[in-house]
């Protein structure tokens, strides 16, 4: 038999594609929400921040859920076409495309699609188009940049395959955070400790800005007593000329 026309057997998905990846529970992803990707950042011991160049098409969106990862050839969305027919609600498309700045990778038709499916956001390093649409959409986007032009769907790639992506190492289910500050990772084996930590974080920051308030001061609240009179510099009040500031001793 010539191997021209495809039977059964050859229609198979490849290896390189997996559909069926492990989530945090909704709880986990929903506490981990709480909290801004610059605070979880920091509360998981400053980890996890995608690059700061992969930004919201509308700043006043936000979203966190599991990534679902997707590799795509530069100027090539078929990959994505098949990862929006295998994510799941609650999912975060996180769609590597070569960092390619010069093509529209997903727009409103895709993004559509995304949103009757209930995917919780895209993320690509690639660009975007039809950026009007998709803020009246509401769905969360964010990208590397924004680009008419076109793409072609030729290409094979992988589907939740650990991935590289802004600098970060994403794995498939992993939770994801992004905001108007930016995205952060949080791994899933992590997430119930992240969460707990960034409470507490979120805590402290609350005391601190009630203590300014109150008329705290940055030195005093912050401990800077020790750093500056290590590096030879007087903190009582009393010795700073207004017209020196902070004196050296
Ligand atoms: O058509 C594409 O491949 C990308 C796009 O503009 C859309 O999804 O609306
Ligand atoms: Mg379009």
């Amino acid at each position: 038999m010539t191997p021209t026309a495809h039977t059964d057997a050859t229609l198979r998905i490849p290896p390189h594609v997996t559909t069926r990846i492990e989530r945090a529970r909704p709880e986990q992803i929903e506490r981990i929400g709480r909290y801004t990707a610059a605070t979880i950042h920091e509360a998981q011991g400053r980890r996890g921040a995608v690059a700061s160049n992969i930004t919201p098409i509308d700043r006043e969106s936000s979203f966190v859920g599991s990534a679902f990862t997707v590799v795509c050839a530069p100027r090539d969305n078929l990959m994505l076409q098949v990862a929006i027919h295998f994510a799941q609600p609650g999912d975060v498309l996180i769609v590597s495309a070569g960092a390619f700045a010069q093509a529209g990778t997903f727009g409103d038709v895709l993004g559509n699609a995304c949103a009757a499916k209930g995917i919780a956001a895209l993320v690509t390093d690639s660009g975007v188009r039809d950026t009007r649409e998709l803020r009246e959409l509401g769905l969360p986007v964010f990208s590397g940049s924004v680009s008419i032009s076109g793409t072609v769907k030729e290409t094979l790639g992988h589907i939740n395959q650990p991935l590289v992506f802004g600098g970060q190492r994403i794995e498939p289910g992993d939770i994801v955070k992004g905001d108007a500050d930016g995205i952060v990772v949080v791994r899933r084996d992590e997430a119930d400790i992240v969460a707990e930590l960034s409470e507490e974080r979120d805590r402290k920051e609350a005391d601190l800005i009630a203590r300014y308030h109150a008329g705290g001061t940055t030195i005093d609240l912050c401990g800077l007593h020790d750093v500056l009179r290590a590096k030879g510099l007087t903190t009582d009040l009393d010795d700073v000329d207004p017209e020196q500031g902070l004196g050296a001793r």
